[in-house]
């Protein structure tokens, strides 16, 4: 059996994926989208030939002007488009090119439009919104383990910017990696079918752009790497401001988070101007150099016109126009490089959460078990969390179906733990926990926890109305269910109390309830679901005597028949259970009757006579 803290770390101290296997894995979530590329393609390539029809179009128009007003200029070459044109007057010719030059220039408008439109669709709406619902849906199947080894800083940013990042191959560097090479293959065959010598002349500094823009890529991706971690501890600051915002209120430490933050946020700033820096001083010598092909035409191609080897319009002015336009693609470059970085930073950390495997995995051939009796065993049972040490040791337990069974023990010494494995948040380390006589990880995961109501020790409410709260593990519970559950965890009252009754909002932004409300609510929903199984986490904690006494009396019909395991440390609450087990650092040292346990010297006995002279105290 695989130990719990060998598998829900992201692989960052695994071998890392080589930059091959992300590009391959990228490329291969770009194929899925397929179609939509092809579309993007498509309307790229029209857009470049109705590029080189304008700049033929001028070039021409430029042809015919001279040929008429400069004596002994040559005549100009018409395309096979407009040779129907040729033998109008002059005037004629240049209006009609003229009036074409503006219907391209619509069509290129509305074909940029689409293109927009197209790019905008697929990658916001398909391809950012498919990875993140995979990344959320693969987190949903992660067990706890996971979150315990990753900070929720990490968490958030890899299903927000991460992401991000990912998509940002598709539309930043494959699509335009494709674009670039087919306006290179465009622009390069109509400059060679003008002057061969002139295009190899131009583009003689293109092979240097090449290398240095490999070196800017190797150069930066360490940095961009790097970047993200900071980026994760920032949205971790913010967010444990966020969650801790009583304690730093209350202990006046607004300031020291104001300066956390801000040591954080420069961290990411002081990086971020580093990447700045490099791709501030790459964007420019790419275009510096770009423009000394503008020279070598000028040179080259200036004297080619004065020998009537070149035509001016169709021959200089449109390869200038070409060459422009090859060198705003060929410096689009750096933002490609820049986006392979920035992706490949982005892809290893979302891969990373996509490849992990769960530590609690769910059996390929699950035994059915619709209906659980409610028989719990430990056999031999040791377990450690993933970043810690051993917590629960060589427990041994039988607890039969209906049975009531209480948890007493100090701080610390694993009593939550033990109710985790029975919900298989974790497996155990070592030893066995049998439902009903099946090893836990035989069970399906669902069915397994349908079956079981938990009431942890602190209550998450969702921003949703009380009664979908309530309704958490069972959407599709009608009203009076909901209503019954309430009224057996004392909750009723003070819900029909509440400004709109059960359809009071909750949560973030909505309404706000006493601790002692909330573990109510909480006892609901676990009741709600008829659990055959009741797993409740010390839920007297936030609960004054009186109350709990309430909840106990109510609880006690709803407990009937079900098999519960309480942790509790009140005196009413243990003396009403068949039996109580006394955990110390991991291990069962006691276990009996309450009123046999009290007979016995021990942790029970100290534990009791302590509550019941502090009650005498009181009265
Ligand atoms: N997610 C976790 N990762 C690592 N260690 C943990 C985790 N949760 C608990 N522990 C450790 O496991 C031990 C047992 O914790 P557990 O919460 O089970 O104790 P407990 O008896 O329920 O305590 P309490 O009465 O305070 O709730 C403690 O030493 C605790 O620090």
């Amino acid at each position: 059996m695989t130990p719990a803290n060998s598998s829900e770390k992201p692989s960052t101290t695994n071998t890392e994926p080589s930059n091959f296997v992300l590009i391959g894995r990228m490329m291969m979530l770009g194929w899925k989208y397929r179609w939509g590329c092809v579309r993007l393609l498509a309307l790229q390539g029209l857009l470049l030939l109705t590029a080189i029809a304008c700049l033929r179009l001028t070039g021409l128009g430029i042809d015919v002007v001279r040929f008429h007003a400069v004596p002994g200029a040559p005549p100009p070459s018409f395309p096979w488009w407009v040779q129907l044109f040729q033998t109008k007057s002059p005037m004629a010719q240049v209006a009609v090119i003229a009036a074409m030059v503006l219907v391209f220039e619509l069509v290129r408008g509305a074909l940029n439009y689409i293109y927009t439109l197209s790019a905008g669709y697929l990658v916001h709406a398909r391809i950012v919104v498919d990875l993140r619902s995979a990344v959320y849906e693969k987190m949903q199947q992660l067990s706890f383990g996971f979150f315990d080894s990753n900070a929720t800083g990490s968490i958030i940013n890899r299903v927000t910017s991460d992401v991000q990042s990912v998509r940002a191959f598709v539309d930043g560097v494959l699509i335009q990696l494709v674009i670039l090479l087919i306006s290179l293959v465009g622009y390069v065959s109509y400059m060679s079918s003008i002057h061969v010598g002139l295009t190899v002349a131009c583009l003689a500094t293109t092979p240097l752009m090449w290398v240095v823009t490999a070196i800017f890529s190797y150069l930066t991706r360490p940095a961009y790497d790097r970047n993200r971690v900071l980026v994760d501890e920032v949205i971790l600051n913010l967010a444990e401001y966020v969650q801790g915002v009583q304690v730093i209120k209350g202990f006046g430490r607004e300031r020291e988070e104001v300066k956390r933050f801000e040591h954080a946020n420069r961290e990411v700033q002081q990086q971020q101007h580093g990447i700045f820096w490099m791709v501030s001083l790459f964007g420019p010598s790419i275009g510096y150099m770009t423009q000394i092909n503008l020279v070598i035409l000028l040179a080259y191609g200036g004297w080619l016109v004065t020998q009537n080897q070149l035509a001016l319009g169709s021959g200089l002015v449109v390869f200038a126009g070409l060459l422009q336009q090859f060198s705003s693609q060929v410096a689009n470059l750096t933002n490609i490089a820049n986006s392979v970085q920035q992706s490949l930073s982005g892809a290893r950390r979302v891969f990373e959460v996509l490849d992990t495997p769960s530590s609690v995995r769910e059996s390929d051939h699950p035994i059915d078990l619709p209906q659980v009796r409610g028989k719990i065993e430990l056999a031999n049972v040791s377990f450690a969390y993933p970043t810690g040490g051993t917590v629960l040791r060589n427990l041994d337990l039988v607890i039969e179906p209906g049975e009531r069974i209480a948890i007493l023990g100090a701080t610390g010494s694993g009593k939550s733990s033990l109710l985790s494995l029975i919900a298989r948040f974790y497996d155990p380390t070592t030893g066995t926990v049998l439902i009903d006589g099946h090893d836990a990880r035989n069970l399906g995961l669902k069915q397994l926890r349908r079956q079981i109501g938990i009431v942890f020790q602190e209550t998450f409410l969702f921003s949703n109305t009380v009664a979908a709260n309530i309704a958490y593990g069972h959407p599709d519970a009608t009203m009076d269910d909901v209503i019954r559950a309430a009224q057996v965890a004392a909750a009723h009252e003070f819900i029909v109390n509440l400004p709109n009754g059960y359809q009071t909002i909750l949560g973030e932004g909505g309404f706000d309830l006493s601790g002692g409300q909330r573990q109510r609510l909480a006892i609901a929903r676990a009741v709600l679901l008829d659990p055959a199984i009741l797993l409740l986490d010390d839920p007297a904690a936030a609960i004054d005597p009186h109350t709990e006494h309430e909840i106990l009396d109510a609880m006690q019909q709803a407990m009937e028949g079900r098999t519960t395991i309480v942790v509790a440390h009140r005196l009413s609450t243990l003396r009403s259970c068949d039996a109580v087990i006394v955990l110390d650092d991991g291990e069962i040292v006691q276990r009996g009757t309450h009123d046999s346990l009290f007979l016995e010297e021990g942790h029970y006995r100290d534990a009791a006579t302590a509550q019941l002279s502090q009650a005498s105290l009181l009265h």
